[in-house]
C-alpha cells in the first residue's frame, strides 16, 4: 500500500496514532481530556485530540466516526466527514454527538473517531453560456421515485 508521510507533534503524554489492523483505512484517535465528559442527550462536545497534523498539499484527511461507538451507543460526528484542510496547524477535533436517550460518558484515552488520508482534486471552473443536455436534467431529489 502506498504511504504518505503526515507531519504530527502531539501533545504531553499523547501516543502517535496507529491503525488497527494492516487493512484499516481510518486511523483511531483518542480523547485528549483529563476526566471523563458526560454527553446528555443531543449534546456535542468538541473533544480534543492532543495531535497537530502537517498534511502535504494536494490532499485532505476526513474525520469519521466509530461505527462501534454510533451502533452501541449513538455517539457520532456531527460534522461526518469533518474535513482537515491541507494548511491547518491547529489541534485535531472532533466534534462528538450524543444521538441516543441516554447519557454517555467520554473517557480520557478513548478512541473517539477515526482519521482516512484522501486525495484531493481542484475544482477549475470552466464558465459557459449552457451546459450539456442529459436524460436527466434538472431532476434530482428523488425525481426517479423510491
Ligand atoms: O472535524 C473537524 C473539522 C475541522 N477541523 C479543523 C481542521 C480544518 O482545516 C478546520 C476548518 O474546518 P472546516 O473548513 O470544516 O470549517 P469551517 O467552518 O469552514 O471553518 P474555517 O472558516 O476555519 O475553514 O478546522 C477539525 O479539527 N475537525
Ligand atoms: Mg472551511
Amino acid at each position: 500500500m502506498e504511504k504518505i508521510k503526515v507531519g504530527i507533534t502531539v501533545e504531553n503524554n499523547v501516543e502517535i496514532p496507529k491503525y488497527m489492523t494492516e487493512g484499516a483505512a481510518g486511523i483511531d484517535v483518542s480523547a485528549n481530556i483529563e476526566k471523563e465528559i458526560e454527553l446528555k442527550p443531543l449534546e456535542r462536545y468538541l473533544v480534543p485530540t492532543g495531535i497537530k497534523l502537517e498534511i502535504p498539499e494536494g490532499f485532505e484527511i476526513q474525520v469519521r466516526p466509530r461505527s462501534g461507538l454510533a451502533f452501541k451507543h449513538g455517539i457520532t460526528v456531527l460534522n461526518t466527514p469533518g474535513t482537515i484542510d491541507s494548511d491547518y496547524r491547529g489541534e485535531v477535533k472532533v466534534l462528538l454527538i450524543n444521538l441516543s436517550n441516554e447519557i454517555y460518558k467520554i473517557q480520557p484515552n478513548e478512541r473517539i473517531g477515526q482519521l482516512i488520508l484522501g486525495k484531493v482534486y481542484k475544482l477549475d471552473f470552466d464558465v459557459k453560456d449552457g451546459l450539456s443536455e442529459t436524460k436527466r436534467g434538472d431532476g434530482g431529489f428523488g425525481h426517479t421515485g423510491k
